[in-house]
């Protein structure tokens, strides 16, 4: 399915979006991800198709705001029997077979404060389906999930929607997200600046937005200085590092070097790094810990301090410290290369 809006207030938005399966728009906060979700839902005066002129009501959607709003003093059958209409016996039945749809139905009975925030939305999403929607929306589905159970409730809400087989677009800011989907799309400045699946779009950002929401911590300028049929080599503040040749990169003067916190290795100052590529003599200038692992922050003589995200410390790693010397090494196949902003 594909959706184009143009939106006039509270913020321009001018969308060209395909949903296919689930998709995930990614923005900053304040962008109008919402915005978007409430023009196509009817709430908010915008042009655009499907469903141009249609009044709320009579539009195919199943919209899931942020936090569900769900009635706290109805049971969950009735707060699913909200959005129904007949008879109160056909209604219960009714609810009854949507619960089932959402692997929920010994739950019926029950107020939304004693669930969970996973089924709370799996609630949200049957009273959602009581519409017989084509088209699903999720307004950050994260936001009120508890952290350590969320990636395994939006992968089941993501299998359950699969199976349903309805399209569903959800807005984040959250790139975990953004990561589970089928296919996500990056809203910047009212547009849409990339789609496709999330491993190309964290594959090959298009540019420094893009790169910055989908986690590339390290962004920082330099010079292509020569080019071979494989590599670039970019000098950054007098510091030569190859780039693996990426289709549709940059190919001379001024660019943007794009790198994971994770795709850099680190190693001692007296050890080989595992790889030979791109060594980096660092300092330490900061240092915390990061779950089992360390997060660093290394001077490297770039304008900038490398971020180091080290997921899990092996013996050796205990004596960092900040001042340690070190080597940082990454693999040219891990650099992005974007346009230079100016
Ligand atoms: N009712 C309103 N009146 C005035 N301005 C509004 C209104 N609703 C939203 N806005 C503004 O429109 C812009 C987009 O808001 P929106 O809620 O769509 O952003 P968002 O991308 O969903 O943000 P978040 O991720 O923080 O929820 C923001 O600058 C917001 O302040």
């Amino acid at each position: 399915m594909r959706i184009d809006y143009r939106v006039p207030q509270p913020i321009a938005l001018d969308i060209s979006l395909d949903i296919e399966g689930f998709c995930v728009l990614l923005g900053r906060s304040g962008e109008g991800k919402s915005t978007l979700l409430k023009a196509v839902a009817g709430l908010l005066s915008a042009r655009g198709t499907p469903y141009d002129n249609l009044p709320p009501e009579r539009r195919p959607i199943g919209y899931l705001p942020q936090g569900y709003a769900l009635f706290p003093h109805l049971s969950v059958w009735e707060n699913i029997a909200f959005a129904l209409r007949g008879p109160k016996s056909a209604q219960r039945a009714e609810a009854q077979t949507l619960l089932e749809r959402v692997r929920l139905a010994d739950l019926a009975d029950r107020r939304p404060h004693t669930l969970s925030g996973g089924q709370q939305q799996r609630i949200a999403l049957a009273r959602a389906l009581a519409r017989k929607p084509e088209l699903l929306l999720l307004d950050e589905p994260t936001s009120a999930l508890d952290a350590t159970t969320r990636d395994q409730i939006l992968g089941e809400l993501i299998e359950l929607i699969g199976a349903l087989g309805i399209p569903a677009l959800a807005v984040t800011h959250d790139p975990h997200l953004a990561a589970m989907a089928d296919r996500m799309a990056v809203l910047s400045r009212g547009r849409i600046v990339q789609q496709g699946t999330p491993s190309e779009v964290f594959g090959a950002p298009a540019g420094v937005e893009v790169a910055r929401l989908v986690g590339y911590h390290n962004l920082f300028e330099g010079r292509i200085t020569q080019r071979t049929q494989t590599e670039t080599r970019v000098s950054c503040d007098d510091i030569g590092l190859n780039v693996a040749l990426a289709h549709g990169a940059p190919s001379h003067g001024r660019v943007i070097l794009a790198l994971r916190a994770d795709d850099i290795d680190l190693g001692y100052a007296d050890t080989v790094p595992t790889h030979g590529h791109n060594q980096l003599p660092a300092r330490i200038a900061r240092l915390r810990m990061h779950g089992l692992g360390l997060h660093l922050c290394c001077d490297a003589g770039l304008a900038v301090a490398l971020e180091v995200q080290i997921p899990r410390r092996t013996p050796r790693h205990d004596p960092l410290h900040v001042g340690s010397e070190v080597t940082l090494s990454c693999a040219p196949t891990a650099i992005r290369m974007l346009p230079a902003v100016d």
